[in-house]
């Protein structure tokens, strides 16, 4: 199961951003290239996994693009990406995001009270990213019938399910200077 995954991860680089060991992966980076057939394997499965009942698929620029693109062709649902531009229309949600290596802001349109989406990203690792996310489209009244990350490293996720948040990851990693090591 997952095989094609745990593979290319065995094989990722490790690059240094400041203190943050960083993997370079084709699913959380398009580089140096995305197979479909690892695409697919990974879409098959989070479909197996995801409550898919809902009015929208949110991701998150950039790499979160791919995974919503192939579930809403799999799917006929719609999906919306959070931006890291700001667009000023009515009714858009801002956040700050914060992660091992970089910091700015993030711009949700296209949701509103009572909306029904499932989220899906590519990483979770901090948590500075998913865990601003969830609690403003809570605060919005927005209804998140599942999250699914594709990679865990870190205790972001661990966090966001002490606070009462439901994530779904597909591997849990470690990463160090030398490599990805899969934990499960
Ligand atoms: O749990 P965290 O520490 O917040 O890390 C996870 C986030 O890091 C990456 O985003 P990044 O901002 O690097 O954007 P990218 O998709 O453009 O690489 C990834 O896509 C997640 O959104
Ligand atoms: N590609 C990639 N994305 C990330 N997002 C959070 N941590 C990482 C990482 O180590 N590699």
């Amino acid at each position: 199961m997952l095989e094609k995954l745990h593979e290319s991860l065995r094989n990722a680089p490790i690059v240094r951003r400041g203190d943050y060991n960083y993997f370079i992966h084709p699913i959380s980076d398009g580089v140096p290239f995305l197979e479909p057939e690892l695409l697919e394997e990974i879409t098959d499965h989070i479909l197996e996994i995801s409550d898919m009942d809902v009015d929208r698929i949110l991701t998150i620029e950039a790499m979160g693009i791919p995974l919503a693109t192939s579930l809403s062709m799999r799917t006929g649902i719609p999906f919306s990406i959070i931006r890291k531009r700001q667009y000023a229309l009515d009714g858009e949600i801002v956040l700050s995001q914060k992660t091992g290596y970089s910091k700015g802001e993030l711009y949700v349109n296209s949701v509103k009270k009572g909306d029904r989406v499932l989220i899906v990203d590519d990483v979770v690792s901090t948590g500075g990213t998913l865990i601003p996310l969830l609690t403003v489209l809570r605060d919005a009244g927005v209804e998140v019938s599942d999250t699914v990350v594709v990679i865990e490293r870190g205790d972001g996720a661990s966090r966001l399910k002490d606070m009462g948040f439901r994530v779904k990851t597909l591997v849990r990693i470690s990463v160090n200077e030398k490599g990805v090591c899969i934990e499960d």
